[in-house]
């Protein structure tokens, strides 16, 4: 079996960041190096202050201070760190297409093929190659005929290793994950790969929760696994939408379901809609494939998560606009949380996105509020959807540093994010500021209702 010294990994974001942090911090015998085409990024991750790297992660910043310098590296010289490592993870980004074929729906792999490019011009041994991104089921057949076909005559073993981190829990998740799968050829050379890569994980994890299975069910199980965690959200959010109706309550419909042992209590929250980078993309690109082997059933099945999310988006502002009296023009409202979820900085498809959007159509004046996301991310998210001139966006949305000049002057408060702090604050203080009648929209079921209708807030919980 390979003896495992050196690491590269080939993208330093959101996954590739936290989990080499962690193999190093885990493996103090194996040189880790973290490459990137992003000169801002990688600076960022070699910050002298490690609370400035680019990922907010709880403990990760710890994680990287122990590391770097001793057996983590940050940098830009990816040729360099591909010909020095046995092994290589590829971890760049898989986004949904935005042209051509595809386009909206199946992951775009230019930034995958071009890795496998780079690798098989630079590598001058054998080499051991993760995909540690998401991909479509398959794709380790396109990189090993790039490898094999434009390489120097080395070898090359392809090993799917799927992430499973969440943002907020990276670190936790990775010390301690459910499993780890590995996926690879059924061969000699690939069970040697296998072991090699599982040599590297059993440093800290125990040996029967690293799972190993051929590389297409590897690749396919990422997807199914995104696929059936956002499954059981959209479940709960349609469900939310009859709570409405009818007077059930959501959040005792998930109690009463989720103690069923069959079914389990996590991934049952009603929200405002799933939003992060991932689970569309990865839902998407399953639909995307299951057409393109014809299969309509599958395809429609999976595709109608997707459809169930942007509803409870819509509808969330949709109900704004209603219980304002069909008329949010003019209006201030602010946001609570503009981050996908709590506890990270990462805003992609985060639901306040789309329903900030929906809201301005309405000419409404938004005020946001986030512990951890910065104005001109919150600007360029609502840019980059191109509704409208961007001046319009900036003359209508501001973002304020402090909760309470966010909400002052406000016809109604949305919450969009769970951060814990929002439940401290001082909720009299709010309302005394706020114009009447004080109006709550919570999507996220966060806050005490009973106590803010007793200051006197007019309060609107998803799904009750
Ligand atoms: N964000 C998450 O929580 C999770 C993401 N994933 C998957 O992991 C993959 C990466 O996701 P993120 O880390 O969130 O993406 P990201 O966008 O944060 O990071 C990707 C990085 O790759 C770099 N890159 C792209 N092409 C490159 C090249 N040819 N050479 C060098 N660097 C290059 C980009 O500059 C970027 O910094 C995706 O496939 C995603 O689906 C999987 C599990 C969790
Ligand atoms: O492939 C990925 O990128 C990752 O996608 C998700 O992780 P992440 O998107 O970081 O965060 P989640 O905790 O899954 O939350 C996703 C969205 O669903 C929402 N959510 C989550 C749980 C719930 O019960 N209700 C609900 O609305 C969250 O607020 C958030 O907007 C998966 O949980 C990870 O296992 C996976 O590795």
């Amino acid at each position: 079996m390979k003896n495992i010294t050196k690491i590269c990994c080939i993208g330093a974001g959101y996954v590739g960041g936290p989990t080499m942090a962690v193999i190093a911090k885990q493996c103090p015998h194996i040189t880790v190096t973290v490459v990137d085409l992003n000169e801002a990024r990688i600076a960022a991750w070699n910050d002298e202050n490690t609370e400035n790297i680019p990922v907010y992660e709880p403990g990760l910043s710890e994680v990287v201070a122990e590391a770097r310098g001793r057996n983590l590296f940050f940098s830009t010289e990816v040729d360099k760190a591909i010909d020095e490592a046995d092994m290589i993870f590829i971890s760049v980004n898989t986004p949904t297409k935005t042209y051509g074929a595809g386009k909206g729906m199946g992951a775009d792999l230019k930034y995958i093929e071009l890795c496998a490019r780079q690798i098989a011009k630079v590598a001058k041994d054998d080499k051991i190659i993760v995909e540690k991104s998401t991909l479509p089921v398959r794709t380790a057949e396109t990189l090993r005929d790039i490898l094999h076909n434009t390489g120097n005559g080395v070898k090359f073993q392809i090993l799917s290793n799927p992430e499973f981190l969440a943002e907020g829990t990276a670190i936790e998740d990775l010390l301690m994950p459910d499993r780890v799968l590995i996926g690879g050829d059924t061969n000699e050379e690939g069970q040697e790969a296998i072991e090699a890569l599982v040599s590297i994980y059993a440093n800290w994890i125990p040996r029967e929760r690293i799972l190993t299975t051929n590389v297409w069910s590897s690749e396919l199980s990422k997807l199914v696994a995104n696929a059936m965690l956002a499954q059981r959200i959209s479940s709960m959010n349609s469900i939310s939408e009859l709570c409405e109706k009818t007077e059930a309550n959501v959040n005792e419909v998930a109690r009463a379901i989720g103690s069923d042992s069959r079914i389990g209590p996590k991934f049952l929250k009603a929200s405002v809609g799933f939003g992060g980078s991932c689970f569309q993309k990865d839902i998407l690109n399953l639909v995307y494939i299951s057409r393109s082997f014809g299969l309509q059933e599958v395809a429609d099945y999976w595709e109608q998560v997707i459809i169930m999310n942007d509803h409870q988006k819509r509808r969330f502002a949709e109900n704004i606009v209603k219980k304002l009296y069909n008329t949010v023009a003019g209006k201030k409202i602010a946001f609570l949380g503009w981050a996908f979820k709590k506890d990270t900085n990462d805003t992609r498809e985060s639901a306040a996105i789309y329903v900030a959007d929906l809201l301005l159509n309405e000419q409404a004046d938004i005020k946001v509020f986030d512990p951890k996301v910065e104005e001109k991310q919150v600007h360029a998210d609502l840019d980059y959807l191109a509704t409208r001139p961007v001046e319009e966006n900036h003359n209508a949305v501001h973002v304020f540093a402090d909760p309470y000049e966010a909400c002052k002057d406000t016809h109604a408060i949305a919450v969009l994010t769970e951060w814990d702090e929002f439940k401290d604050y001082d909720w009299q203080r709010i309302y005394d500021n706020m114009l009447k009648p004080a109006k709550i929209f919570d999507g996220r079921n966060l806050l005490d209702v009973k106590k803010l209708r007793e200051i006197g807030f007019s309060v609107q919980a998803i799904g009750s």
